[in-house]
């Protein structure tokens, strides 16, 4: 197998972007981090002044952003009409609203494609973690892996990075992260959902480097399998 196509799926905080990032860059492959891309639309939607409550709106303003990613595991970027939205697109505001943006057919095609040509365009491969990469936008990915944990676990994890940022308490973000994977699994189009052929893993009483080991050797043999 030349090059290698990575599909990681799962909710928030199951450590998909740690994971993905780590795995491409120890086998010198791409990184695609596509929640980034979403929340990118959102942030646009946010500062053009469209109301993310109206998907008509949402809809008809889709195709004008431009988005693009940058795909080095070691510093993945990603910019809005050139702009550097990296810090922007982490704010409170935008992770409010991000599942009802990307619930909205037009901009899931829009995104879908853009992400579909850069894998197309990886040389080396390409790992891509997202909600709906092994089911929707690359069913025939060379391996799905379906990262899982326990919602405590999760908003453990998640109230970790924002201490000190925006102050949010460990039951305040719990709930918040429960809200916004039941808005993703729930969405009529293709929402969060493990694939039937995926590897799930669940990351909750293991640490980063041993989900990272678990998903090297599965390359690994997949990559055996194919000589
Ligand atoms: N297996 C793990 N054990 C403990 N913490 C982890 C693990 N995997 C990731 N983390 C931490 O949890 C947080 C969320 O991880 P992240 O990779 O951003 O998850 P996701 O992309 O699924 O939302 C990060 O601070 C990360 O360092
Ligand atoms: N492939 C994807 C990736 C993300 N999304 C949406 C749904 C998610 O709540 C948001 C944000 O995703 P992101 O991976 O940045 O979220 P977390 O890092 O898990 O907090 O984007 C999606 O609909 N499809």
């Amino acid at each position: 197998m030349e090059s290698v196509i990575v599909a990681i799926d799962g909710p928030s905080g199951t450590g998909k972007s740690s994971t993905s990032k780590a795995v491409a860059a120890k086998l010198g492959l791409s990184y695609l981090d596509t929640g980034a891309q979403y929340r990118a639309i959102t942030w646009w939607m946010i500062n053009n002044g469209i109301d993310t409550d109206d998907p008509a709106a949402i809809a008809t303003a889709s195709a004008k952003p431009v988005i693009v990613s940058g795909t080095d595991p070691a510093g993945p970027t990603i910019t809005v009409d050139g702009v550097d939205v990296a810090g922007p697109i982490r704010t409170q505001e935008v992770t409010s609203k991000v599942s009802a943006v990307s619930a909205v057919a037009e901009v899931r095609a829009v995104i879908t494609e853009l992400q579909r040509s850069i894998a197309l365009t990886a040389r080396q491969g390409i790992v891509v973690e997202g909600r709906d990469i092994g089911t929707t936008v690359l069913p025939d990915a060379d391996l799905k892996i379906f990262l899982t944990a326990s919602p405590e676990a999760r908003a453990a994890r998640r109230s970790g990075e924002l201490k000190g940022k925006e102050s949010a308490d460990l039951a305040s973000t719990k709930a918040a992260l429960i809200k916004r994977d039941e808005a993703d699994s729930s969405r009529r189009t293709s929402p969060l959902a493990k694939a039937d052929d995926a590897v799930e893993v669940d990351t909750t009483d293991l640490t980063l480097d041993q989900v990272v080991e678990c998903v090297v050797t599965l390359v690994e043999e997949k990559r055996a399998a194919a000589r």
